[in-house]
């Protein structure tokens, strides 16, 4: 199992090799975090990510190795902003002689890079951007301004203290006409002091939720007074500029300039699985171990995993993992067959590339974020404790529901997807993952043949439940926009629903690659059916979870939704025996899991006795404080009601 959640035997043993590397460096320790101030905090994971680089080098890491040390290393920091989005922008939207310049300056980091789009005005409407760029013919130069407040860059990870360069998008000028924004190579820092170049303010953004988690990254804020950048600066594989200040546009989409962000939101979902998976390891060690009520003369009490609501609330989030993990896998393959296609020219799949890449970013993160919470309520109390890791993922990992495209927009980026395919139906057959679009006929006349709970262990009928719900719903917008004289508005009056059938179409997709990755590739029988109770138990919970929409579409009768839902209590009892197995497959050490509750020996109670006296309330037993204000009161002998 642990071969088939890491995709392969080779890709196990690097996750595996990486894991056990920084889980035995003491730089890496990471359990006293939270007692950090935000600048010992901060100094610590540059300290971490220095040290982290040397490793790679002197290693001669792979790129897989060092992304897992990255992963495993446990810190967001400036280095995930100069990998996954800096060096990704030159390469997705740079011309050769950039990407010949700038490449290898950023690959062996004698330059750090960031990502600087959103301002404190505009963060989703990327045409809103209001830096601008306005070129200046006689010095053939670009020069950068913030005109206004709220065009200040803010949030760009790394950009407060630590880039030396960022991409920066901005509207482009020329003449006093307006070309849209582009992206502009601008140097932030001085190479020799690291003091910040003239007209430019540059500082942090304050701290954010939570505490030893996203603070250990310096999101900045960026204003520019006038800057001047060589012409050569723009990024400009889309669009170009000469020096006589000609605007020209190649034939390449303008839609490339959102690349990156294709690019790291399929990131993104590849990542869901692993802070799911975390939360749902610590979960159900504990619940194991966790005994409430039931003891009958004098013996145990019920082992809290055993309560069929405990297992109702977290066994679909341990398959939710499962799906997850098989989904980013599927993206991830997805996405380099469209990268090799945009480097050779071929733009046919990007529009369902960024449909998928938007639409389950915003499901995996939503899930997972909501996962992460009921994690920490099924720990009862004792989630609640950072030592139980809980609060600190949680914390780390909700600002993924707004990064990278706040989820509701990216759910209407997929309805706009579905919309056209829809309205092209007459003409041009869906393919991918719209392809059932084309069988609408079948998919809305055919009801559920499903008559006993059995039936419903049959992925041909849970795969036709999906399709049919999602069909239903993108049709039915489809024929509700038609009435409308203004396409923009009927869009904005019918976008509750169409974010709903958006969210079904995605649905679809991580049931459909959960029953393909069964079909396809597991090899092992026991492993398999293990697999495919996870696989039921994800398609049903989510039916059940959804039942309003399979009712309301008639694809389904209260009976068979009924039945659905009494198969999946089956269904519990089969996951039950297997349950920690399923945890240990995901092969994650006490050192990246940092939680007293889900240890892999079990061993709660002492640790978490042993964890509470490490706090720095406990180095005395009377603290700073006390005698300044506690011990007057006592002495004053003062009853409120005389007061
Ligand atoms: C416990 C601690 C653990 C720590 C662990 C650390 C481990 C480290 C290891 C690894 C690191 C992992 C990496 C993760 C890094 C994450 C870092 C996150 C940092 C965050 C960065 C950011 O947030 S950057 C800013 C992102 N901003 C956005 O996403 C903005 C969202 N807005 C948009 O995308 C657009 O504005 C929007 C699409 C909403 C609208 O665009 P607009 O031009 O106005 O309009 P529209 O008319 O709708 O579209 C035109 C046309 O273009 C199509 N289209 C839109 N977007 C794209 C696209 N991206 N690609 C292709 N096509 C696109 C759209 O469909 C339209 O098409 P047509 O309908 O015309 O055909
Ligand atoms: C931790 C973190 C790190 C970040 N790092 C970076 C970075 O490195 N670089 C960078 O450039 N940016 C970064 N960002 C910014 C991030 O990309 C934006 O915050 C994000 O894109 C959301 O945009 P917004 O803040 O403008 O949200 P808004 O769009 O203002 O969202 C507010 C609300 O309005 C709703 N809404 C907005 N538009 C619509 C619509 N058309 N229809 C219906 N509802 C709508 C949303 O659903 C949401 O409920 C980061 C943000 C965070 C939290």
């Amino acid at each position: 199992m642990k071969v088939a959640w890491a995709g392969s035997r080779e890709a196990f043993q690097v996750s595996d090799r990486m894991a056990k590397l920084v889980a035995n460096d003491p730089v890496f320790e990471k359990f006293s975090k939270p007692m950090l101030g935000r600048k010992e905090l901060f100094k610590n994971t540059l300290r971490k990510a220095a040290y982290a680089w040397k490793l790679i080098n002197d290693l001669r890491l792979t790129e897989e190795e060092a992304k897992w040390l990255r992963h495993y290393i446990d810190e967001p920091n400036y280095t995930d902003l100069h990998w996954e989005m800096f060096v990704p922008a030159i390469e997705g939207q740079g011309t050769k002689e950039q990407k010949k310049k700038w490449l290898p300056l950023a690959q062996t980091m004698q330059i750090i890079g960031t990502y600087a789009q959103t301002e404190l005005g505009h963060g989703s409407n990327v045409q809103g951007l209001e830096t601008t760029a306005t070129f200046d013919r006689q010095t053939d130069e670009f020069v950068m301004h913030s005109p206004t407040l709220t065009s200040s860059k803010w949030w760009p990870g790394g950009m407060a203290k630590v880039a030396t360069h960022a991409i920066v998008y901005a509207r482009l000028i020329i003449d006093g006409l307006f070309h849209g924004v582009h992206g502009f190579i601008v140097q932030l820092r001085s190479l020799e002091d690291h003091s910040p170049l003239p007209g430019l303010t540059l500082g942090d953004i304050g701290m954010k939720f939570g505490h030893g988690t996203y603070n250990t990254m310096d999101n900045g804020v960026l204003r520019f007074d006038h800057v001047r950048i060589p012409r050569n600066q723009m990024l400009m594989r889309v669009s170009q500029v000469t020096k006589e200040g000609k605007y020209a546009q190649s034939d390449v989409p303008r839609q490339l300039l959102y690349g990156t962000m294709v690019s790291v939101r399929q990131t993104i979902v590849a990542d869901a699985s692993k802070a799911l998976s975390r939360a749902v390891c610590i979960a159900t060690r504990y619940s194991v171990v966790r005994r409430q009520f039931g003891s009958r003369n004098g013996g145990p009490e019920t082992q809290v995993i055993d309560y069929k609501t405990q297992q109702s609330r977290l066994f679909p989030l341990l398959a939710s993992a499962y799906a997850f993990r098989f989904v980013g896998e599927w993206l991830k393959s997805l996405y380099i067959d469209v990268k090799q296609r945009l480097e050779a020219n071929d733009f046919s799949t990007l529009p369902e590339t960024h449909a998928c890449t938007a639409g389950l970013k915003a499901l995996t993160t939503a899930a997972t974020a909501d996962g992460i919470e009921e994690c920490r309520k099924l720990c009862g109390g004792h989630g609640y404790l950072i030592s139980s890791g809980l609060p600190e993922l949680f914390a780390f990992y909700v600002p993924a529901c707004s990064y990278e495209g706040e989820n509701v927009v990216m759910m209407l980026q997929v309805a706009r997807f579905l919309v056209k395919t829809v309205s092209n139906l007459g003409y041009k057959q869906p393919v991918g993952t719209a392809a059932y679009l084309g069988r609408v006929t079948p998919l809305l006349q055919n009801n559920c043949a499903v008559q006993t709970a059995e039936d419903w262990l049959n992925p041909d009928a849970i795969l036709e439940a999906f399709e049919a719900r999602a069909a239903r719903m993108v049709i039915g917008c489809g024929e509700r926009l038609a009435m409308f004289e203004n396409p923009e508005e009927g869009f904005a009056e019918l976008s509750i629903d169409l974010v709903e059938a958006s969210l079904a179409h995605c649905q679809l997709i991580t049931v459909s690659v959960f029953i393909q990755k069964l079909n396809h590739e597991i090899p092992g029988n026991g492993v398999k059916r293990s697999l495919e109770v996870l696989c039921y138990v994800y398609a049903l919970f989510l039916l059940h979870k959804h039942q309003g929409d399979f009712l309301a579409t008639g694809y389904l009768t209260p009976k068979q939704a009924s039945l659905a839902n009494e198969q999946l209590r089956t269904l519990y009892s089969k996951v039950r025996p297997n349950a920690i197995a399923f945890v240990d497959s995901f092969n994650h050490m006490d050192h990246y899991l940092c939680s007293v509750l889900g240890r892999y020996d079990g061993n709660v109670y002492p640790k978490l006795y042993e964890a509470a006296w490490k706090d720095p309330l406990n180095d005395s037993d009377i603290v700073d404080g006390i005698q300044q204000y506690v011990q007057p009161i006592l002495k004053q002998k003062l009853h409120y009601a005389k007061l």
